[in-house]
């Protein structure tokens, strides 16, 4: 019998985009509870896209913590972090400029990647 062959639904390979994040295991309990709702990255964590889920552990203990869902990855120069993005954050503005410096010490470029959670567990 005649079967139309399967076609890949995006000519475009999903190879590089990644379907894990891990975070400081301190601030975990702000993701699972919807509270934390960005995070700043550098270029190589720049690739995560929208739409799609992204299982989170934490950085320490690889333990998992929640599924978020992407919904936009853009630049953040970081002289334009503001009260705004500390608030999504959830931190105090200058701890977040802080953890920032420390994690990003050679100042590369950043992207604010914006997420929601899809469940906690
Ligand atoms: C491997 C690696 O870089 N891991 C990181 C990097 C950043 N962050 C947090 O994202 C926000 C903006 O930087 C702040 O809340 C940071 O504490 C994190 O949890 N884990």
């Amino acid at each position: 019998m005649h079967t139309t062959p399967k076609t890949p639904i995006s000519p475009i390979s999903n190879s590089t985009v990644p379907t894990t994040i891990t975070f400081f295991e301190f601030l975990t309990p702000l993701i699972k509870s919807a509270k934390k709702t960005i995070t700043i990255r550098d270029e190589s964590e720049s690739h995560y896209q929208p739409g799609t889920q992204v299982e989170v552990f934490t950085l320490e203990t690889n333990q998992k913590v929640c599924d978020i869902r992407i919904l936009s990855v853009e630049p953040l120069a970081f002289d334009d972090i503001n009260e705004y993005h500390a608030e999504q954050e959830s931190l105090p503005l200058n701890e977040l400029k802080q953890l920032i410096n420390k994690v990003y010490p050679n100042q590369p470029p950043l992207f604010m990647i914006r997420f929601e959670l899809v469940s906690a567990r």
